[in-house]
């Protein structure tokens, strides 16, 4: 008989995580000491006030960046134990990212943008056009596979983002402000695919958001204040 499967290590574990910037001689201490668990298909709201540290924190749990002092463990792995191949490995195998700016190549087709993270990755071109198609259509811009992010409205390029994050196929999505540039038709637009995707996919969710709404919609509220978690509901 097969062994049952065992559960898999939570996606992300910081433990006492901490960052500080060093600047001209003066250090800033941006998060003093951080804990926290994201499991298989989460959804958390990351909160907090403006210079507080949640830009800090996403990156560090996208690894972006390296903690300054703490254990960061992706999959069970320990990123200091990697050197910066193996991290940048681990993190195109495991996360996506949205960012509040979209950060798109202004001049590429939407299906060459969505397509890029899969040269990285040695996909072939051919295979990489489909699966770029079908995060397109999953965000449903089927019918804009050819437009620049230069033709197209701000809510338009939030989804050909969420589709490049999603083309990897990544257990955990990390959005530092997705809906900060979009109007509220477009807000909620981008919401309900990133909702759709935690649901019906069970792609973990991380978002950084300024807008009690949007925070209230989370499973989980990670409230962070002067580089520590204040409150996590
Ligand atoms: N690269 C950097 N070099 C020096 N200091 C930095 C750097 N990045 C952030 N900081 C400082 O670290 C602290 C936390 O910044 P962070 O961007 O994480 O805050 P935040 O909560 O995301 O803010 P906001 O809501 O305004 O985006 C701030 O005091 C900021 O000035």
């Amino acid at each position: 008989m097969a062994p049952e499967a065992e559960p898999g290590p939570a996606q992300i574990v910081a433990d006492g995580i901490t960052r500080s910037y060093r600047m001209e001689g003066v250090s800033v201490d941006a998060l003093r000491g951080v804990s926290l668990t994201i499991e298989e298909g989460d959804y958390a709201a990351i909160i907090g006030p403006s210079g507080s540290g949640k830009s800090t924190l996403m990156h560090l749990l996208g690894c972006l960046d390296r903690p300054t002092s703490g254990k960061l463990l992706i999959r069970g792995r320990d990123v200091s134990s990697l050197n910066d191949s193996e991290l940048a490995e681990l993190r195109n195998q495991t996360i996506g990212f949205v960012f509040q700016a979209f950060q798109l190549l202004p001049r590429t087709t939407a299906i060459e943008n969505v397509a890029l993270p899969l040269v990285y990755r040695g996909v072939r071109r051919a295979e990489r056009r489909k699966r770029a198609a079908e995060a397109l259509e999953a965000v449903n811009l089927g019918h804009r596979l050819t437009h620049k992010p230069t033709q197209m409205s701000g809510g338009e390029q939030q989804r050909v983002a969420i589709a490049r994050a999603l083309v990897g196929e990544p257990a955990v999505l990390l959005a530092d402000e997705p809906t900060g540039n979009l109007d509220s038709v477009n807000g909620d637009e981008v919401m309900a695919i990133l909702e759709r995707l935690n649901k019906d996919r069970g792609v973990a969710v991380v978002l950084v958001t300024h807008e009690a709404e949007i925070a209230a919609r989370a499973r989980r509220i990670i409230r962070v204040r002067d580089g520590l978690i204040e409150e996590a509901v």
